[in-house]
This record gives C-alpha cells, structure tokens and sequence, in this order.
C-alpha cells in the first residue's frame, strides 16, 4: 500500500493531522524515565501511549538517537508506534551520494529490522541522491522545499537566471520526481506566504509542515495550504513532548502529570488544526 494512502487512513482513524515529533533532548528528560534502560525509548514510550489517539504520524528526528543506545531506542520507537497502527516519518534530512543514499535507504526496509513509514531528505544533491528513496514506492519521501529556520533564505530565497526562486525550482522538481506518488514537500509554517504559493505550484503534493508550537509558525496557513486532498501533517515536537516540563512535573517519580499534559497538548494541536479542515 502506498504511504499516502496508509496516512490518509490513519488521518480519517484518528481525525488528526498532527504529527507529534519525538525529539527527545536528553538534557530534557523528566526524572520519571532517567533510570531506565534506555531512557529515551522509557520517554517516547510514555509520549506514544499518551498521543497516540491524536498523531496522524510520529517523526522522530534522527539527530537525538545517533549513538547506540539511540538507535535501539528509535527500533524500539518504531515498532512501538506501529504497534498502535501509527505510521513513523523519520526526520533524518538524508541526501547524499547514490552509493551513500543506497545504504541510507536501509531504514525504509523492514529485512533490517524495524522500518521508518518515510523520511526526510535534502535535494541539494541532486536525482541521484534521492532515487534509493524515491523508487520505494511505499515509503513516503518529503523533500525539504522552504524550511522553517530564518536562515532558510539565505539559498532558498536566491533568484535563479529564469527568475524562479531556488525554493520554487526544488518544487518544480519535485513534482517531477513523483512519479511513484510518493513525494511530499516540506514546508515551514513560519512562511505563511510560502507556504500559500508552493500550494498552488503543486495542488496534488502533500506538505509536512513543521513550525507550529515553538517556532511560533501560523497553524492557520499550515492546514490551509498544506493538506492536498485532506492528505498533509502539521509537526510539533517540543511544544508536546514537553508540554509538561514545569519544575514540580519535570521532578514527578511517576511522571503521570508530565505524560498528561503532552496527550492534552496534542489533543488541543489537534482540535485546533481541525478548526481549518
Ligand atoms: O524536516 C523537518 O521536520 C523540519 C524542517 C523545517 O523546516 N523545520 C523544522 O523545524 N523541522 C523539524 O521539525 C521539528 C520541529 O521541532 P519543534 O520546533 O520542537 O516543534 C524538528 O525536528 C526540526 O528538525
């Protein structure tokens, strides 16, 4: 089955198109998780019993599972949330030679143990670079298009000889590159603008929107022009997953009152985004 057709399903399940995004800072962590094992699994563990009923997807970023024990906790962070039928989008902004890219692909199979549904990649380097991602046809694959941090423009915003910006030349060609319907793009909600006019250069593409919640992004704009047939996500990460973190909360044993306030922080994401639907 094709990844946009499994999120499409999980959305209508959970009528959410919020993805909660499981960046687990360990400087972060609450006292209720630090003596396990893996603490970071304990976390995302704890987050994913208390979000499940409102995520379209999880995404983590693989920036915080780099080390052994990251990595057994993001397999351990992946077959759990399957386990709740939640699809898992891996944030790891993968782009790289064609003999590289072939070994980055890897996590979208399941041979090699726990298989993330889609991930994130740079087009920076060009077709090759993407095509071990993009020839999976079931594997979703979300193209960077005009990130959400303000140095984004400092080559996104560059005006090219045709006089198309560089952003808009990375959509272009990411249209051309689905021809397994399987690109999304991704666009920062911080750029409401943006945002709004990459919609209507591909009316068909769905947008992984990151930036609401701690970046301050436009929740508004982000469904408006990022769901194409009702089919997008709309990410926050820190503003759930630590929706909790007041001193008394962070310092809990039991952690109950720290994993409540992330499930209610991704239920009120969700009523909200669903304002806009
Ligand atoms: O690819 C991404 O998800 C991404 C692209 C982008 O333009 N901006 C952006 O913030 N992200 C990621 O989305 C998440 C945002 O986290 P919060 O700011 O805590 O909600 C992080 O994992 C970022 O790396």
């Amino acid at each position: 089955m094709h990844f946009f057709d499994r999120l499409a399903d999980r959305i209508a399940t959970a009528d959410s198109v919020v993805s909660v995004g499981l960046d687990p800072d360990p400087a972060r962590l609450p006292d209720s998780v630090l003596d396990a094992d893996l603490p970071r699994w304990q976390f995302n563990r704890r987050i994913i019993d208390a979000t499940h009923e409102h995520a379209a997807c999880y995404k983590p970023n693989a920036a915080f599972y780099e080390d052994p024990d990251g990595w057994r906790a993001l397999e351990e962070t992946i077959a759990y949330a399957h386990g709740k039928d939640v699809p898992v989008l891996l944030d790891a902004k993968r782009g790289d030679i064609g003999n590289t890219a072939r070994q980055y692909a890897q996590i979208l199979d399941e041979d090699a143990g726990p298989a993330a549904d889609a991930i994130t990649v740079n087009p920076f380097l060009g077709r090759d670079s993407l095509e071990p991602f993009l020839q999976r046809a079931d594997r979703g694959v979300f193209v960077l298009g005009r990130t959400s941090n303000p140095g984004g423009e400092d080559l996104q915003d560059l005006e090219l000889a045709s006089g198309e910006k560089l952003y808009e030349r990375v959509v272009h060609l990411a249209d051309l590159w689905n021809q397994n319907g399987n690109v999304g793009l991704v666009v920062g909600a911080t750029n409401p603008d943006e945002l709004e006019e990459i919609r209507e250069l591909v009316p068909d593409i769905p947008f992984l929107v990151p930036g609401v919640g701690a970046q301050g992004g436009d929740a508004e704009a982000a469904v408006e022009h990022g769901l194409a047939d009702g089919v997008g996500l709309v990410n926050s990460s820190r503003g759930i997953i630590f929706a909790g973190e007041d001193a008394d909360t962070r310092r809990d044993d039991s952690g109950d009152a720290f994993f409540k306030a992330a499930g209610q922080s991704a239920k009120q994401l969700k009523q909200r985004l669903n304002q806009f639907r």
